[in-house]
């Protein structure tokens, strides 16, 4: 195995980022309880850890609990088991520098304001000037600042997911949390957008952590790819990205080291679902997980 893949051993092999860890994960486990007393566990037990500035992607086969992730990691779903720390703190809600993206832009965007107004949504405790100042600047580096005052339903998808971008960087975010969020635009468009995401990440110096489809956004944008197991998720590998930055989606692309990348990855999610029960889609008896159905989810 190369020096750059780590396997990660199921409950107990966290996926650190060292000492300087910003969000730290210990055993985070989420079922949902049905009315008809089955569970669904969709997250098992999940170790992991991001550093200030580092750009994470987690990858993973389809339903093995990445958005459940995500959701317990900003503070959106309290997670049945584990420990969660931010900053060292315990997470009990989203912390306010934390900011989130979802894959439906035109869910998240309200169509009654303007641009503008849309990316100012978050800031109501400034004082105006202000206000209008980090829009216009966070407007600029999505390079949306021509057009402030249309609404979201007069832009195309991909102008649409970069408004949403603007409205979680205008908050000064010292981690962003994406879930699939290029995954609604065609593929010009979705390379653009890696292209800007990774610019705003250096340049902020923020932390990211991104949910994928794709190895190859993955391991294009990542400096670390943590891969998960079919459901109930744990991690299965982590595998840290050395290619410099800034890096060129077609130069990057063509390296013999980034074809290693996407094909290990590759290889780890088929191997990890070809030996996972096929059992794992169903719900079982909640006796069976020791968890007694709360309601219905
Ligand atoms: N609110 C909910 N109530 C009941 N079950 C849920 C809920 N949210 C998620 N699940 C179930 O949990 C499992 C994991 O779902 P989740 O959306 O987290 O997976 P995912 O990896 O993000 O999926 P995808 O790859 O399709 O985006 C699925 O079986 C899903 O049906």
């Amino acid at each position: 195995m190369p020096e750059s893949v780590k396997d990660a051993n199921p409950g107990t092999g966290a996926v650190t980022a060292g000492p300087a860890a910003l969000l730290e994960a210990q055993g985070i486990a989420r079922s949902f309880p049905h009315r008809n007393g089955s569970v669904t566990p969709a997250v098992g037990d999940i170790n992991l850890s991001i550093a200030k500035g580092e750009f994470v992607a987690i990858v993973g086969p389809s339903g093995c609990g990445k958005t459940t992730l995500l959701r317990c990691l900003c503070g959106l779903l309290k997670p049945d088991s584990g420990k969660l720390r931010y900053n060292g703190e315990p997470v009990d809600g989203v912390p306010d520098d934390v900011a989130v993206v979802f894959q439906e832009y035109n869910r998240s965007l309200f169509p009654w304001l303007s641009v503008r107004r849309n990316v100012e949504f978050g800031l109501t405790e400034l004082p105006k000037p202000e206000r209008r100042a980090r829009a216009e600047e966070a407007l600029q580096r999505v390079h949306l600042a021509d057009v402030p005052e249309h609404y979201p339903w007069q832009l195309s998808g991909g102008m649409q997911q970069r408004v949403a971008i603007a409205r979680a960087i205008a908050t000064s975010p010292n981690l962003l949390l994406m879930d699939e969020p290029f995954a609604s635009v065609d593929a010009q468009t979705r390379m653009r957008l890696e292209a800007m995401t990774a610019s705003i990440s250096t340049e902020l110096g923020l932390a990211t952590l991104l949910i994928t489809h794709d190895i190859d956004e993955a391991v294009f944008l990542a400096d670390r790819v943590i891969v998960l197991s079919p459901r109930p998720s744990h991690v299965v590998a982590e595998v840290v990205v050395d290619i410099p930055r800034p890096r060129d989606a077609l130069e990057v692309k063509a390296m013999p080291r980034f074809q290693e990348y996407r094909r290990l990855i590759h290889d780890v999610i088929v191997n990890t679902e070809s030996s996972t029960s096929a059992t794992a889609d169903s719900p079982v008896p909640a006796r069976a997980l020791g968890t007694q159905p709360e309601r219905s989810a």
